[in-house]
């Protein structure tokens, strides 16, 4: 079977604990090649870890090894767009870590570049390679909770320590983010359909100049409605409801499933009576497997490349727009 070589765009902590170990149970991937800005001791000790071939001491040097097919970016936030235009010129497929950019403006420039030069982009939404969003879509499409009118999503953990976390940097840094972006994501997928109007409103915290905790509302053309939570200072939530005239769906893993194992839930309430459905996949690994068999493809679905990403920030943008000016905003 044909093999993606894969290189990684820094040592953070997401590739060391998630996906290394994902690129190593895949298929058709393999990680070749490492780069850290951390001096080349602390790339070296990182390949020796996970049995990486190459280790560089900078992004550029990597981005010129001709053995590298593609590289995987988890670089903090505002770093992507400058890395995916690089990796892109430097004919790299990538797949960027969530958010993929700070703002939709910015989408637009990353989608030119992969564009002019022939690449394969995806955002690293893991959490829709599990299986069970599907299975709600197909209730929802069986008609069995009826007509479907709202959907509350939450996303939260505790952020205890706040120093020293690219979380809490003033540049891409906050909750929306860092974790509001997963909510945002699957109430549009899930309802398959773009808001209309927001509105947010945050707690701001003013010594590191973020947002630890929004609550959004959202209206749609059909007349549904949405609203999600995200926070950095809440006990872990992952969850999802949708809820229609007939029943409701409860998804209560919805973003981190892996950590029950992969074990995601999809409850279906109607008329009194429960069913609870278990699918158990691992995320991180199909999210690899899709990406590296589009690159042997050569193609990828539009839903999950830039028109996907684009339209995930445009509704971030208003987010930011509404929490400043305490206003609905029309998108
Ligand atoms: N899909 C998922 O489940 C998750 C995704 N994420 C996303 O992954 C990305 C990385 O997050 P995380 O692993 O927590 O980040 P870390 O802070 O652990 O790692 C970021 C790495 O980027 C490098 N870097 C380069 N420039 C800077 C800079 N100016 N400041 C800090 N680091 C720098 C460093 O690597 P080096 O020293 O090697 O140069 C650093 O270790 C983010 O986009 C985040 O949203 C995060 C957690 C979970
Ligand atoms: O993308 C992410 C998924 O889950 C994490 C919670 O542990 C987030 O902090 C992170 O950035």
């Amino acid at each position: 079977m044909a093999i993606v070589n894969w290189g990684i765009l820094s040592t953070a902590k997401i590739a060391q604990k998630e996906l290394i170990p994902a690129f190593l149970r895949s298929t058709n991937a393999k990680v070749t090649a490492i780069a850290t800005g951390s001096g080349i001791e602390r790339a070296q000790q990182v390949a020796q870890k996970f049995s990486i071939e190459k280790a560089y001491d900078n992004n550029n040097a990597l981005l010129e090894d001709s053995s590298i097919d593609a590289v995987y970016i988890p670089l903090p936030n505002h770093l992507h767009k400058k890395w995916v235009i690089e990796a892109a010129k430097k004919r790299k497929h990538i797949l960027c870590e969530k958010p993929a950019a700070l703002t939709a403006n910015e989408v637009i420039e990353m989608k030119e570049a992969c564009e002019q030069n022939g690449v394969i982009f995806m955002e690293g939404f893991m959490y829709q390679f599990h299986p069970q969003h599907e299975r709600v879509r197909q209730i929802i499409d069986s008609g069995e909770i009826g007509e479907i009118s709202y959907m509350r999503a939450s996303f939260s953990f505790l952020l205890a320590n706040k120093e020293n976390t690219i979380k809490m940097n003033d540049q891409g840094g906050g909750c929306i983010y860092d974790i509001g972006c997963y909510p945002i994501h699957s109430i549009r997928n899930i309802l398959r359909e773009e808001p209309t109007h927001i509105q947010t409103q945050a707690k701001y915290d003013e010594t590191y100049k973020v947002d630890t905790d929004v609550y959004t509302y959202m209206e749609f053309a059909s007349g549904r409605r949405a609203v999600f939570d995200a926070s950095f200072n809440q006990m872990r939530r992952s969850e999802y409801e949708v809820v229609g005239t007939e029943g409701r769906v409860i998804v209560p893993r919805a973003y981190r499933p892996d950590w029950n194992g992969g074990d995601g839930l999809v409850i279906v309430e109607k008329s009194g009576i429960s069913r609870t459905e278990t699918l158990n996949a691992d995320q991180y690994r199909n999210q690899i497997e899709v990406i590296s068999a589009a690159i042997l493809d050569g193609k990828i679905k539009s839903e999950l490349s830039f028109d996907n990403t684009f339209a995930n920030m445009h509704v971030i943008d208003a987010c930011f727009k509404s929490m400043k000016s305490g206003k609905l905003v029309q998108l």
